[in-house]
């Protein structure tokens, strides 16, 4: 089955030597870009999630419906493997089971369960973690739910930041026995932090984008980290793009004089024409011009 070789792509990147930087994604223009620029991951945040979808900034308001549609709406476009940020599940351990569910049927090759307490509790103006036994009770939960054994599920921990690096290394080592597949670490920051997590665990590891002293990829890969995620540009890229172009009508711009815009050919790239044009010949009997 097709989502098998995808999830099989990312499973190759985790029991790899090198550290990948996987693409920004967030639709199905993105996905097919990043494809054909030969990224070989997309990492699908719950942050650009919420900007694509809602327009919203990252307070856990998508749902999971949305979440799982808009993955569905990528996997059809481009057969790049995707990581999606599931978040902490939208829920509890029983709602993190459907969260699973939903995005291998979305064709997710992989997806991340964290320990973020969301949406934020009231009353606290800082991220809280939820305890180390629930953030394992959703880490089984998810595993438990896995139809396709190959798709991947990590474990995530925003510890480091919140409460300490000790707390995220204990977490990450109960998520390691309970089977996840990878790591995933958020708020390290410097190179003895590093050290000590890839001391304490054995999985392969991911970090959420690193600081500049965590960017020497030979330096990432030797601490058997697979995949560094290096920020969501892409979509900030494209809402400068359709600010300064509608700007420009709004300011008495004709189409001809506006810049910055996709050429010709590649709109014809990202919409496939070509392929559309070869199934219009051969299914809908017209010409090709
Ligand atoms: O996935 C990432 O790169 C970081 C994150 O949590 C988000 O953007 O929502
Ligand atoms: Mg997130």
């Amino acid at each position: 089955m097709a989502w098998r070789n995808r999830r099989g792509a990312l499973r190759a990147i985790l029991s790899g030597s090198a550290c990948v930087r996987p693409a920004s994604v967030y639709d199905a223009i993105s996905i097919r870009i990043a494809d054909d620029l030969g990224f070989p991951l997309g990492m699908f945040g719950g942050s650009v999630a919420s900007l694509a979808i809602l327009g919203d900034p990252d307070i856990a308001l998508i749902t999971l419906t949305e979440l799982a549609e808009q993955m569905r709406r990528m996997a059809r476009a481009a057969a790049l493997p995707v990581l999606v940020d599931a978040d902490h599940g939208y829920g509890n351990a029983l709602n993190v089971r459907r969260t699973v569910q939903e995005l291998e049927a979305a064709g997710a090759a992989g997806l991340t369960i964290e320990d973020t307490l969301l949406p934020q509790a009231y009353g606290e103006a800082s991220p809280q973690l939820i305890s180390r036994e629930e953030g394992l009770g959703k880490i089984k939960a998810a595993l438990d739910a896995r139809l396709d054994p190959s798709l991947v599920i990590v474990g995530r921990t925003g510890a480091c930041a919140i409460t300490s690096l000790d707390d995220a290394i204990d977490r990450a080592v109960a998520y390691q026995a309970a089977g996840v597949d990878a790591l995933f670490f958020t708020g390290v920051k410097t190179r003895p932090q590093l050290d000590a997590i890839a001391a304490a665990t054995t999985l392969p590891i991911v970090l959420g984008s690193p600081p500049a002293e965590l960017t020497d990829w030979d330096y990432l890969a030797a601490q058997r980290v697979r995949i560094a995620v290096q920020g969501h540009a892409p979509i900030a890229a494209a809402t400068e793009a359709v600010f300064n172009t509608l700007s420009a009508i709004r300011n008495g711009a004709t189409p001809k004089q506006l810049t910055g815009l996709a050429s010709a050919e590649l709109m014809d790239q990202v919409t496939r024409a070509d392929v559309v044009a070869e199934r219009g010949a051969h299914f809908l009997g017209l010409k090709r011009s």
